[in-house]
């Protein structure tokens, strides 16, 4: 037969190996440490028991949602939101107070899904305009423009919110005259606090924290010790998935695709970094990793005859249909209908519900997706960005993913909410944008070098004739048109759970957090690398 001339993308090795993976140790596992940390519990409970001022209710449940701390305390939050809520709603909590309480005790309402009207802001606002002398106050201009990122469409308010208070902001930084200010200021330009992974932030937020005039030492040390042991979690999590990993062979069979254990960790620590989800983020890690490597199979190393046999395989769901398959293949084929088998076997014996065909039809319509992509991209047809999307907001993987957090954590299973998972809702839809989006702005420029199917960037240029640079800005904000299409799913009634909802919004955070300098999972970058050390092996001194 004529040699197949395959694409390469002569991808690097992982940056840690298997025996560096295993190496790993953390001093923080046993019971002296869950002593001590229950202890400084204790004590923070009493605080948020004792707090009286509503504005300093409000900063602790602030800075213990930055700590990475507030899953502790979730019960007590609660009360203090609803209290504020129910007993100052009426009037007189929004009136005569600064732009900085104001604006904090918005976000923090809206976050907690408390309805409040962007109206809150008017008494600063005069002829549709914030009032200039605003721009002299630098933490209400930061308050307000994390504020703004809690709008959903429509909310002209909060848009000229974060237009303004961006403004002022930027010029701020630019000025730099106080550097612990200027820090926390930049910080939130790069990245807005909604659209953050809470896991990454704490860490960094800890360090800022530590510096502050204000910190509360027991906060403090609550919160150092508290991610130590929640990163020793994590280590064993790592570890298990690595063994796994190695023991299906495909990272040295395949050599020409990914190896991308760790980065496929870190995006399930993003989704549900707390402790007590090590099933779900081992799960979800086997299923990042598996569509790594079919992603790349569909994207790089098949041929559209070997693609089309794979599609068919998966779509049957069944043993028999390797036979026709190349090798490399049979080998990914048996070890993705493994791992989701015995994922079916795990749910069939906790709470004999019989899943293989709701895992038969996420699979399947992923590689379709992937086929069609690999059809455009050998016939070189360039679709319009809205034919690209809707293909596209499942060959990123995202309702594939989600559904398998779904079944990871849920028991009860309810048939409800697997019906209502079957017609990809809108926040299945909105999490996948996200992704896509940013993944595109992320890896499409490697992608495009090695050969790929045309991008939604290339699409609207192909489109509209639009520079990159233009068409770069335009996918930004479909991003942030896209979050605020979210903030109003969050709100809406659905058979799907809030900790669901929270996980399909990290998924959106999580692709914003690794494509925020590039490629951060193909191109092991050292900001990605920096994450994956201060999480996974660096305990806070
Ligand atoms: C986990 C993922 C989001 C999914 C598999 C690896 C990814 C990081 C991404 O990889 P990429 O090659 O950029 O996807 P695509 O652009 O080929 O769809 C698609
Ligand atoms: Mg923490
Ligand atoms: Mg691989
Ligand atoms: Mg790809
Ligand atoms: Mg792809
Ligand atoms: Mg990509």
């Amino acid at each position: 037969s004529t040699d197949i001339v395959r694409r390469t993308a002569d991808y690097q090795p992982p940056i840690w190996d298997y025996d560096y993976i295993q190496s790993l140790r953390s001093e923080y596992l046993g019971e002296e440490y869950t002593r001590q940390v229950n202890k400084l519990k204790e004590q923070v409970r009493m605080m948020l028991h004792k707090v009286m001022d509503p504005l300093e209710q409000l900063e602790l449940i602030d800075n213990l949602q930055r700590l990475g701390l507030s899953y502790h305390f979730e019960s007590e939050t609660k009360r203090i939101l609803e209290g504020l809520y129910n007993n100052n709603h009426g009037g007189d909590l929004w009136k005569k107070e600064n732009l900085y309480a104001i604006a904090l005790k918005f976000r923090l309402f809206r976050q907690h899904g408390y309805s409040v009207s962007e109206e809150v802001f008017n008494s600063f606002m005069e002829r549709g305009s914030f009032k200039a002398c605003l721009c002299d106050d630098t933490k209400g201009m930061l308050a307000l423009y994390e504020a703004s990122f809690l709008s959903i469409e429509g909310e002209n308010i909060l848009e000229e919110a974060r237009d303004f208070s961006k403004k002022h902001l930027q010029e701020f930084v630019k000025q730099n005259k106080d550097q612990n200010l200027s820090t926390v200021v930049s910080h939130a330009l790069e990245l807005p606090l909604h659209w953050r992974i809470l896991r990454v932030e704490a860490r960094w937020f800890i360090d800022v924290y530590r510096s502050k005039e204000d910190m509360n030492p027991t906060l403090l040390m609550l919160a150092e010790l508290d991610f130590n042991m929640v990163q020793a979690t994590h280590q064993e999590d790592l570890k298990q998935v690595s063994r796994w990993w190695r023991s299906t062979g495909i990272a040295e069979k395949l050599s020409y695709v990914r190896d991308r254990m760790t980065e496929s960790f870190f995006w399930t620590v993003g989704c549900t970094f707390h402790p007590h989800f090590g099933y779900c983020r081992r799960i979800s890690s086997k299923v990042n990793v598996l569509i790594t490597v079919l992603d790349d199979i569909y994207d790089v190393y098949g041929t559209l005859d070997e693609l089309e046999l794979f599609t068919d395989a998966i779509e049957r769901w069944d043993i028999n249909a390797m036979d026709g398959l190349p090798n490399y293949m049979k080998i990914c084929f048996l070890a993705l209908y493994n791992s989701v088998n015995e994922m079916a076997f795990d749910i069939l014996k906790e709470q004999e519900f019989h899943s293989i065909r709701y895992f038969k039809k996420t699979w399947a319509d992923l590689c379709k997706a992937y086929l069609l992509e690999a059809k455009w991209y050998y016939s070189g047809y360039t679709p319009r960005l809205e034919e690209y999307l809707e293909n596209a907001c499942f060959s990123i993987a995202a309702p594939t993913i989600l559904l398998h957090a779904y079944f990871s954590y849920t028991n009860p299973i309810t048939k409800e909410a697997l019906d209502c998972l079957e017609e990809y809702p809108n926040i299945v839809r909105l999490s996948s944008m996200i992704l896509r989006l940013a993944d595109d702005l992320g890896t499409s420029t490697d992608e495009l070098k090695r050969g790929d199917v045309p991008k939604s960037i290339q699409c609207y240029m192909n489109e509209t004739g639009a520079s990159e640079e233009d068409a770069r800005e335009y996918i930004r904000c479909l991003i942030s048109a896209t979050w605020k299409k979210m903030n109003k799913e969050r709100a809406a009634t659905s058979p799907l759970s809030e900790t669901f909802i929270e996980i399909a919004f990290n998924l959106g955070r999580m692709a914003q957090c690794i494509y925020q300098y590039g490629d951060g999972h193909g191109v092991g970058n050292h900001e990605t690398k920096d994450r994956l050390v201060s999480l996974f092996v660096q305990p806070i001194p």
